[in-house]
């Protein structure tokens, strides 16, 4: 069985996205979205963002133009954009020509997943489950899981929302059951907005170890 994949987002200083490199973090989120207090524009250069290696730079959009999309992954040498807005399975399909496009589903539990997913299945590379919230993400927020059991979706999937440094157990458990491609945090491994707390990271980490 293949291992489940980290990925950090709203990482807003270099340094630390080569430190959560350096643990062994496998994605690394940086956020493109002005209203958000984890926008990385101005904090991060972007010829220096493009060096970094040995971690997937995914950048993550709401609403965006494709031309900003575009000019963004080619300055800051992203691998992978997520779209965390109302996109349509166009526009993610036509981004999906030329880079990994991650998908992200707002969720609220009232909603059959399924249902959300099924008209992106051809046009992304993945899916991510984050909670549906006032702000579009970020929010430390957690739905609930169980929504997502049994379904089989057609694209691996990053589960996210609120997952927090006292889920170990309760992440393994769902991992035991269901098969999820990532896990992603944010908000709750953070000494500030934008700011990790490389300790707890390490600590979450060493938690998930055996899987
Ligand atoms: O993090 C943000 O500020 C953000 C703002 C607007 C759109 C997306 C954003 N984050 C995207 C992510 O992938 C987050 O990791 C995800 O929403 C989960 O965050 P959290 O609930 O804080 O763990």
């Amino acid at each position: 069985m293949n291992k489940t994949l980290v990925k950090v987002c709203g990482i807003t200083e270099l340094a630390q996205a080569e430190q959560l490199r350096n643990l062994g973090v496998d994605y690394a989120g940086f956020i493109f979205y002005a209203p958000s207090p984890r926008y990385m524009v101005g904090k991060i250069e972007p010829a220096a963002l493009r060096r970094l290696k040995g971690i997937q730079k995914v950048g993550v959009f709401v609403n965006a133009a494709a031309n900003e999309i575009e000019e963004a992954v080619e300055a800051y040498g992203l691998d992978a954009v997520q779209l965390h807005g109302e996109e349509t399975p166009a526009q993610a399909g036509s981004l999906n020509a030329r880079i990994q496009v991650i998908k992200a589903f707002r969720i609220s539990g009232d909603e059959e997943v399924k249902t959300l997913t099924g008209p992106y299945a051809a046009a992304v590379t993945a899916f991510l489950f984050d909670t549906k919230a006032k702000a579009y993400g970020g929010t430390g927020q957690q739905f609930d899981w169980s929504v997502l059991k049994t379904a089989q979706f057609s694209r691996p999937f990053f589960l996210s929302g609120g997952i927090g440094p006292d889920d170990v157990a309760a992440v393994k458990a769902f991992l035991t059951e269901n098969k999820v491609y990532a896990l992603d945090v944010n908000s709750k491994f953070e000494t500030a907005q934008g700011i990790k707390d490389l300790a707890l990271i390490q600590q979450f980490l060493n938690g998930l170890k055996g899987l």
